[in-house]
């Protein structure tokens, strides 16, 4: 069947088989994990009954986690053998100088090791007792460091977007009870801003992550550093927001955190230190100056903050040789004494509680399908994209601006010989205008996108398609509004051919040409690393399609081998177009024999004599819907992958 479909894909014209190519890959990778979700299932089933909704007790032993330089090709062990417990109703602390390992360790047990060939974890997990290594067995929230948030939605937004894509029988109950829960109600209609656009405070931001995690009704609730970038009141909500979900609704909670002051030090129900990779304590908060005084022969003196000594005490000294010695003398001691001699673990005293308190925050129903998520996320798309009134005016602004002055330099132009080359001039400027434009906003935009996009769906919150689609849709009605706007401003300025039907036609070119690039400018961010790659990447692409472009380079002289390139250059086909649109029937005037006179003449000089805007037209849409399931295929081949942990050798 694969083969008759190769071959029927092969011999079609390019606009089926570019895009039949990736339709059949991405349906081949669909059916694929569909197999293997079949085969899990049943391998699953025992672990995650671990999860029965009343508070999950997570234990690990042994967790190590090595790296690998590429470059020298030594190993590293960021984790060695670290044991541990996080028991339901309690708020564990991971803690160390930084550098210890510790996200490294919260990443292990929450699933969340990027998979690489270069990094190897080992180690057992388990949940309730059954073997959760393989990241299932209990719901778990994941928060991390950086926040990844839509933000032009208002907090309430943010929550009921997410509690519908949960699948939460009664959205208004679950919205009010986060923003209740976790504090949020005063800010409820504020939006969540960015760099660009003030919106809520830098804590009300981690306690909004904290919530959209909530929905999903996690039993274990691990955070990356969430104090990190706030002041200490600030610090100390997002904190106690974290104790109470512990105490009050028995969730599982395992944060790691910097330098805490006092008043957070005393929510911490257990502590977990981290020294270079080690576990150099691990049991009650309160226990940790008796044991450290008792057991590893370290005096805390009264007066000083019991966690900040302690990082001080597992730190290495690197002034010199003898301080780095000592310090490390010091840390395989009290490795030593915790390996031999470890603390008491506190009484569970609050799994009793359990049942009903965690059946608050119980709220997920089953998740909705494509066509529930598909008009969440165009709503969610077309508010982020409409209201984003900065970005928009400047658009708008440039769009004009560029029109205003291509418009002045080729004013009015006339029918003569040298104006030939002004015309040809102006609708390359334009196409290429029109391109960078729309290149340079997704590349900037869809990196920085992407990043919520991958973490979603890394939670399995929605699927690359729905959310694909919902966001061409959204975008399609700005994104059109300003090649419009370019081409109503420049078109009567320059004084092109005066008819309604070319100026629709040469504004309509425009606007495909510019989705096409923006097309483009998807499909290199969905592989690009970071927002600077891409936009280095995209520009340089950008180049060449110029070069082939149809001004600078007949397409009649291109060397054959860059034939394709001629082919794909997207501003070559609106070009192409363009000068049709403009050329066809305008006569002008002559003085000498070799003069050209009629506007077929200039065409068959640029080799364009057969070529018509629907042509033009037609290939632009080929290269489009191209780069639109490109980068369908490539959000979904690269969507986060995360290493399974193994277990350890004996
Ligand atoms: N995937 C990786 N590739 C290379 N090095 C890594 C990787 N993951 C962790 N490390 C290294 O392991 C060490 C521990 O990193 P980790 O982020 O866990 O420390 P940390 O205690 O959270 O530090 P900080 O408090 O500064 O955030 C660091 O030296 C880090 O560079």
């Amino acid at each position: 069947m694969d083969l008759v479909l190769g071959v029927a894909l092969w011999a079609s014209p390019p606009c089926v088989k570019f895009p039949g190519l990736v339709v059949a890959a991405l349906a081949r990778r669909r059916l694929g994990a569909a197999r293997r979700r079949r085969d899990g299932r049943a391998a699953s089933s025992a672990a995650t009954s671990a999860d029965d909704g009343v508070g999950v007790d997570l234990t690990w032993r042994e967790v190590s986690m090595t790296v690998r330089n590429g470059r020298t090709g030594m190993t590293r062990r960021v984790l060695d053998a670290c044991s541990g417990s996080a028991r339901a109703g309690r708020l564990v602390a991971v803690m160390g100088p930084s550098g210890a390992g510790k996200s490294s360790l919260l990443n292990a047990l929450a699933g969340q090791v990027p998979e690489s060939a270069r990094v190897m974890l080992t180690g057992v997990l388990r949940a309730n007792g059954a073997d959760a290594g393989d990241g299932s067995g209990f719901r778990k929230a994941y928060v991390q460091q950086e926040d990844a948030l839509y933000s032009m939605l208002t907090v309430r937004e943010t929550l009921e977007t997410a509690a519908k894509l949960g699948g939460s029988k009664d959205v208004k109950r679950t919205t009010e009870t986060l923003l209740n829960d976790l504090g949020l109600a005063a800010c409820a209609d504020t939006r969540v801003g960015d760099a660009k656009t003030r919106g809520v405070s830098g804590g009300e931001k981690k306690r909004l992550a904290l919530g959209v995690q909530l929905v999903g009704a996690p039993s274990v609730i691990f955070a990356d550093e969430p104090t990190s970038g706030l002041d200490s009141f600030q610090a100390e909500k997002v904190m106690k927001t974290l104790s109470k979900l512990a105490k009050e609704h028995g969730k599982t909670v395992v944060c790691s955190i910097h330098q805490p002051r006092s008043s957070i030090v005393d929510l911490f129900d257990d502590l977990y230190l981290l020294a270079d990779g080690r576990c150099a304590y691990f049991g009650p908060m309160s226990s940790a100056r008796d044991w450290f005084e008792k057991s590893a022969d370290v005096t805390i003196p009264n007066d000083v903050n019991v966690a900040e000594y302690l990082i001080d005490i597992v730190s290495i000294d690197a002034t010199s040789a003898e301080t780095t010695a000592e310090t490390s003398k010091r840390i395989d001691r009290i490795v030593k004494a915790m390996a031999s001699n470890p603390p008491a673990l506190a009484e569970d005293d609050v799994s009793k509680g359990l049942s009903t308190a965690s059946d608050a925050l119980a709220l997920t129903g089953k998740r909705v399908g494509f066509w529930g998520q598909f008009p969440l996320l165009l709503k969610r798309s077309w508010r982020q994209v409409t209201r984003d009134k900065a970005t928009n005016k400047v658009r708008l602004l440039t769009s004009l601006n560029s029109a205003m002055v291509f418009g002045s330099i080729f004013w009015k132009m006339k029918l003569t010989q040298t104006a030939i080359q002004d015309r040809m001039g102006l609708l390359q400027v334009s196409a290429i205008n029109a391109a960078m434009s729309a290149l340079m906003k997704t590349l900037t935009s869809f990196t920085k996108e992407k990043v919520i996009v991958n973490r979603e769906r890394a939670s399995k919150a929605y699927g690359v398609l729905p959310y694909f689609t919902s966001k061409l849709v959204a975008e399609l009605p700005v994104g059109a509004f300003f090649p419009l706007a370019f081409g109503a401003c420049v078109y009567p300025m320059a004084g092109l051919h005066p008819t309604l039907g070319h100026f629709a036609r040469f504004c309509t070119i425009l606007t495909v040409e510019s989705f096409s690039s923006s097309a483009l400018g998807l499909a290199i961010s969905s592989i690009a690393p970071s927002t600077e790659a891409a936009v280095a990447m995209g520009p340089a692409v950008m180049v060449l399609f110029i070069v082939f472009g149809g001004y600078y380079v007949n397409q009649d002289n291109v060397p054959i081998y860059f034939k394709w390139l001629n082919k794909c250059s997207l501003i070559k086909w609106a070009f192409q177009g363009l000068c049709v649109n403009e050329f066809q029937g305008l006569k002008f005037e002559t003085k000498r024999p070799f003069d050209q006179k009629t506007g077929e003449d200039v065409l068959e000089r640029l080799s364009f004599q057969d070529a018509t805007p629907l042509s033009s037209l037609r290939q632009q849409g080929n290269i489009l819907s191209f780069l639109y399931l490109l980068t369908l295929y490539l959000l979904d081949t690269n969507a986060p992958k995360f290493a399974v942990m193994q277990p350890p050798s004996v």
